[in-house]
């Protein structure tokens, strides 16, 4: 299918209330539209089923959505993408007021409170920014979107009884294919000049170690040959962060898939550590409701093939091509929810004891860009 009507495909599912999810992967071309052919809230039950699925931050309040593949039509296309990011200069530049900072300095202060108090170690607190929208089709933010992040996990979401998601994320969760697993550990931040070879303070580096500790002793339980990588800088859009890949091998008898995935997320990137207390402190004084933003989004079991090598020796084996499932689920960050004419963008920041609320500020200030760039 040409990209052209890839898009006019998605456009006239989104004009007959039906629900879609349309995403491309880091740094691939390949831009893939699941169509689904009712417009009923499906569920994920046990994380066995196969489709893409969308899940709130907190899973008490909300159950994950699910596009199941079996009731979806598949679709796909070439983004064709040029050599280098393409930068939008955004028409809307509504500025957050000056009581929205107040009151995410006031946040932010509380929370490094709380730390002191000894009752976590690390939060994440964030806020929700409002902008008023002049171009309303989300399939002109969704290009604009995969013109700009080629290395984010790009997507748009839409169910007519839940609402229109979109957004570049930087962050895996979880991939798994066959019993391999990698999990990312993401967190620290600071504007991108150009250069990655940069020097990280040590508020940073340790709330990224959170991170990492978190992962792998969750998933120490479930593996006995787990590796962490070195933690590398990574560029995402206009920002710098620290990143440590984990990776392993999952035991033959992990039980059930859910209770490994609800054990990681929400990680400390997203909630804090330990995470129950600081998850709780969220929820009471963050005074808005996060739904998807910092859930999770992705393919559930999915199927690839994979070929054996085709060496001269294994002439006899290239008909055996084996199904192999995989499963890549991405945070949900740098993202907005579409309402009416306003486009509401999400943004929060790590905070650990040596937090300054002005630069906590002004770091969900730079995040914020990333969404408000292509409006
Ligand atoms: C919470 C967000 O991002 C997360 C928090 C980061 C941080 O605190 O430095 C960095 C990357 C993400 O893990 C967000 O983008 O809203």
């Amino acid at each position: 299918m040409t990209l052209d009507d890839f898009f006019k495909r998605i456009q006239q599912q989104y004009e007959n209330k039906l629900p879609f999810v349309a995403y491309r992967k880091p740094n691939t071309t390949k831009i893939v539209a699941l169509l689904q052919n009712s417009d009923d809230i499906l569920t994920v039950q046990d994380f066995n089923e196969q489709g893409f699925v969308f899940a709130p931050f907190d899973n008490s309040k909300g159950e994950a959505i699910l596009m199941p593949l079996k009731q979806s039509k598949t679709i796909f296309a070439d983004s064709v993408v040029a050599g280098t990011e393409k930068t939008y200069l955004s028409a809307a530049n509504n500025n957050a007021s000056i009581a929205e900072r107040q009151q995410h300095i006031e946040l932010v202060e509380s929370g490094v409170n709380e730390i002191k108090n000894k009752q976590f170690k690390k939060v994440v607190l964030s806020r929700k920014e409002e902008v008023t929208l002049q171009e309303r089709s989300p399939i002109v933010f969704l290009e604009r979107l995969l013109e700009c992040y080629i290395g984010a996990f790009v997507y748009c979401w839409y169910h007519p009884k839940i609402g229109l998601w979109l957004g570049a994320t930087p962050e895996t969760l979880i991939k798994i294919e066959g019993r391999k697993f990698s999990v990312m550990s993401l967190a620290g931040t600071q504007g991108c000049k150009g250069d990655v070879d940069v020097v990280w303070e040590d508020k940073e580096k340790n709330e990224q170690r959170y991170v990492t500790e978190f992962i792998t002793n969750i998933l120490d339980g479930f593996s006995k040959d787990i590796k962490v990588s070195d933690t590398q800088t990574v560029k995402a859009g206009n920002l710098l962060h620290l990143r440590t890949q984990i990776s392993g091998t999952l035991n033959e008898d992990i039980g059930s898939f859910k209770q490994l995935l609800y054990r990681l997320h929400p990680t400390p990137a997203v909630c804090g550590l330990p995470k129950e207390p600081s998850k709780e402190f969220i929820l009471k004084n963050e005074h808005y409701s996060r739904e998807f933003y910092s859930g999770f989004l992705g393919e559930l079991n999915m199927e690839t093939t994979v070929r054996p090598r085709t060496g001269k020796r294994n002439v006899e084996n290239r008909a055996y091509a084996l199904n192999r499932k995989h499963t890549q689920l991405y945070v949900n960050l740098r993202c907005m929810q579409i309402k009416n004419k306003e486009a509401l963008i999400y943004v929060g920041g790590g905070i650990t004891e040596s937090s300054i609320p002005e630069r906590e500020w002004e770091e969900t200030v730079l995040k914020s860009l990333v969404i408000k760039s292509i409006l």
